[in-house]
């Protein structure tokens, strides 16, 4: 395939971004953390409980950073060369890469977003016939179904459109927002006005369907199989939307497009998109059989037209050399419409971490995955020229283990030894494999195999981490590569409850993983890297919700009971220089981002926010899973189109302020349910605390009062205002804005509670 003389460049590079005056200031941060904490022992006998509690907290705080500092030690990301590999490798000897879309609900996710992301795929800088996508509808919607139909009508304009003009960005709702440069050619204006005619005639067609059901009742046989499914209730539906037939690769011909929605009965578990994906799995093992399968949530489009071959460089690279150990590759998860800044931030800077250790976290989309890896083979399992050793093959290819793995179909198991072996499927008609792509859709399916243990692996609802962290522990390394303007971007809940609900469900799908087999926690003998454990030791996350939550109301507590909280004298400066310290390190590494000063204040409050509502109900979530009073839902995430007003500048990196709405944090949405009462308490009792302190300062007018506590305490009672700002601000507003009347009674008594137990002795 490649040619493989070694004085060639390679198509892919690490590169490091290690810099000694980050690792000198992280070690400072820590270093002042230890004083403090030593200050703390020192004093223990002077103080009272509330000294002992901050010393707890602390401690877990250092633990944090600790863990931090050893994961983003040396940062590394992929650097792939497409243009090498368009010089070396010759269109026709590309490998299949097989495109998964899945999608669960057409009112929270609108066929429209998805539609635009499967035409994004079906345009990609990649040769036709090498490509296939493959839509999973958990919701088994007849409108998405017609969406995606008419979808490969219009692919049949856009696709050649795109190529012809070699547009960027390629999907179209994206594409339409930049206005037409009237000084193009002529012939172009034609192009460009008839396709932008010819996408909101699209638009029109599924916003009509989605607006009237009676379309259906007199639509074709095409149909028939959604009448009388219920999302929850229904058989396996295979539907081949388009397929390439003709399939040379050249440049009008579109991809492969199938829609499948597997088998739904009241009292099977599905797994939600773990087993969406695992279906996905199977029925593109049966009809294309690729070796490499691209991921995406159904809003998530490709922003980059080249996106699969700066895959392929990675892959090919790594293909080369002796120990063919790279699992997957993931690009950073960027958005375009919310507040995401902090993921950006942890994805620059911890993300890069874990991936100069053994490899990136795979976070469920944007991921490039290795067929062979998915159908459960360890690093083990391969000879140095990467076929099957003598072991895998009895342990993968006997017939019985087969079956007990995989399943009962032989189509499938077919394909998944040839997967195994790396052998290409011979060419045939997709529509041969509908029967075969039904029996494994069936939901009974995986009774009695190995899915779940093998593909995406099941038992959390935070499929992405868990599966990640089988992969690695398998002895795969993964691959980081994060381009400029991203390779893909997705769509963030508004802000308010939907984030909560949603970093809930992500917090309690990790926490899952603690009580599954991939626990970081156990098999000390797996083959994975010990810091790249320590990255993994996030799935503790929820846990930090404690001492963020007690520390967010200790000033307020110290205050009002006047005790001491902060070291005195000039041993106060540890304090203010940690705290100086970590805002202006993490401001400096925000602006060198991109973000201004306002976005680094709101992704500081919002994650005080989030650890003391999400994270904190995770642990209930967790608690009532173990105790089997309930189990662990999927709620998925809204979606919504972003506004055609907002013009995006293509010119500029992506990430940076403007794509965020600005007035969306003042807007924080609330709602009445138990999720809002931390914040609104926390917010009460620091209020309370600094009214304490107010009239006491007025009472004593200006002659020193009590020794306990005093101003810096209530500086801290600010500083906990200032991040909690959302909920001062949400006292005051009504309708969805404001904070329920219920919610604020509740949290008020357990203020009166908290101040009469404070002020108490
Ligand atoms: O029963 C389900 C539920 C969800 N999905 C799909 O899963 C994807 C992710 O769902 P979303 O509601 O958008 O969740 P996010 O929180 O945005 O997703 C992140 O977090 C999830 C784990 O909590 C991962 O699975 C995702 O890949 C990751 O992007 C979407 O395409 C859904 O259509 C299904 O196919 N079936
Ligand atoms: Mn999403």
């Amino acid at each position: 395939m490649a040619d493989s003389s070694s004085s060639l460049l390679p198509l892919c590079e690490k590169i490091s971004h290690k810099s000694y005056v980050l690792r000198t200031v992280d070690l400072t941060i820590l270093g002042l953390l230890f004083s403090l904490l030593s200050y703390r022992i020192l004093h223990m006998s002077q103080y009272d409980n509330a000294w002992l509690v901050a010393f707890l907290c602390e401690s877990i705080f250092l633990f944090i950073w600790l863990i931090i500092i050893c994961v983003k030690w040396s940062p590394a990301e992929d650097k792939p060369y497409p243009n090498r590999l368009a010089e070396r490798v010759h269109d026709h000897d590309l490998p299949l890469v097989d495109m998964f879309v899945p999608t669960a609900d057409p009112v929270r996710e609108p066929p429209i977003i998805v539609v635009n992301t499967v035409l994004s795929l079906l345009a990609l800088d990649y040769p036709p016939n090498k490509l296939a996508c493959y839509v999973s509808d958990d919701g088994c919607s007849p409108l998405t179904f017609f969406s995606l139909r008419e979808a490969s009508k219009f692919a049949k304009i856009w696709v050649p459109f795109c190529k012809k003009y070699n547009v960027r960005v390629r999907a179209p709702f994206r594409y339409f927002l930049n206005p037409l440069d009237l000084t193009d050619d002529s012939v172009f204006i034609k192009d460009w006005e008839m396709t932008k005619r010819e996408y909101e005639k699209l638009c029109r067609k599924v916003e009509d369907a989605t607006g009237d059901s009676h379309w259906l009742e007199d639509a074709n046989d095409d149909f028939e199989a959604f009448s009388n499914a219920k999302p929850n209730d229904h058989s396996t539906i295979v539907k081949v939307v388009w397929e390439n037939k003709a399939g040379v690769g050249d440049e009008k011909e579109v991809p492969h497009l199938v829609y499948v929605s597997r088998e739904k009965r009241p009292n099977c578990l599905h797994h939600y998109k773990t087993g969406a994906m695992n279906y996905l799995l199977r029925v593109s093992g049966l009809m294309t059989n690729a070796p490499y399968m691209l991921n995406v949530d159904c809003d998530m489009y490709a922003n980059e037209a080249d996106v699969v071959r700066q895959a392929m460089c990675v892959f090919l690279q790594d293909s080369k050399q002796s120990n063919h150990h790279c699992a997957f590759v993931q690009f950073p998860q960027e958005f375009y419409n919310a507040y995401t800044i902090e993921l950006s931030f942890l994805q620059s800077y911890i993300g890069r971490g874990i991936a100069g250790i053994q490899g990136p976290i795979y976070c469920g989309s944007g991921c490039f995955h290795t067929r062979r890896v998915m159908y459960g083979l360890s690093t083990d399992d391969l000879e140095d020229n990467g076929s099957l050793s003598l072991v895998a093959t009895r342990e993968f290819l006997a017939e019985e283990s087969l079956v007990r793995k995989y399943g009962s179909s032989k189509e499938l198991v077919k394909s998944v030894v040839h997967a195994l072996q790396r052998k290409s499927n011979p060419q045939s008609n997709l529509t041969n494999f509908i029967e075969a792509a039904q029996e494994v859709g069936h939901c009974h399916y995986e009774n009695q195999t190995s899915w779940g243990n093998l593909g995406w692996l099941y038992g959390s609802v935070g499929d992405d981490t868990n599966t990640s962290i089988g992969i690695h522990m398998r002895g795969w390394t993964s691959s980081f590569v994060s381009p400029n303007p991203p390779a893909f971007l997705g769509s963030m809940p508004s802000v308010g409850l939907e984030t909560i609900v949603q970093q809930r469900r992500w917090a309690t799908g990790v926490a899952e993983i603690l009580f599954n087999k991939q626990s970081p926690f156990i098999g000390f003998r797996r083959k994975i890297k010990f810091r790249q454990r320590l990255a993994y030791f996030f799935v503790l996350v929820s846990l930090r919700s404690i001492p963020e939550l007690i520390y967010s109301v200790l000033p307020a507590y110290c205050l009002l009971h006047n005790s001491t909280l902060f070291p005195k004298g000039p041993c106060l400066g540890i304090t203010v220089t940690l705290v100086g310290m970590y805002c202006q390190y993490s401001l400096w590494q925000f602006m060198r981002l991109g973000f201004s000063l306002q976005s680094w204040y709101v992704s500081q409050s919002l994650w005080r926010i989030v650890a003391t509502s999400s994270w904190l109900f995770s642990i209930q979530d967790i608690i009532l899973k173990l105790l089997g009073i309930s189990k662990i839902g999927f709620v998925i995430a809204k979606k919504t189109m972003p506004d055609t007003k907002q013009v995006y500048d293509e010119s500029k990196p992506s990430q940076g302020e403007d794509d965020v709405p600005k007035s969306d944090f003042g807007k924080f949405e609330f709602d009445s349910s138990s999720l809002f009462i931390p914040g609104t308490f926390i917010i009460l009792v620091n209020l309370a605390a600094l009214a304490e302190f107010l009239v006491r300062l007025l009472w004593s007018s200006g002659r020193h009062g009590r020794d306990g506590s005093g101003f810096i305490e209530a500086c801290g009672c600010v500083m906990v205002v200032l991040l909690f700002f959302p909920f001062l601000k949400g006292l005051f507003e009504h309708g969805k804005y404001g904070i329920p009347l219920s919610t604020i009674s509740k949290a008020a008594f357990l203020t009166v509670l908290f101040v009469v137990l404070s002020l108490g002795e």
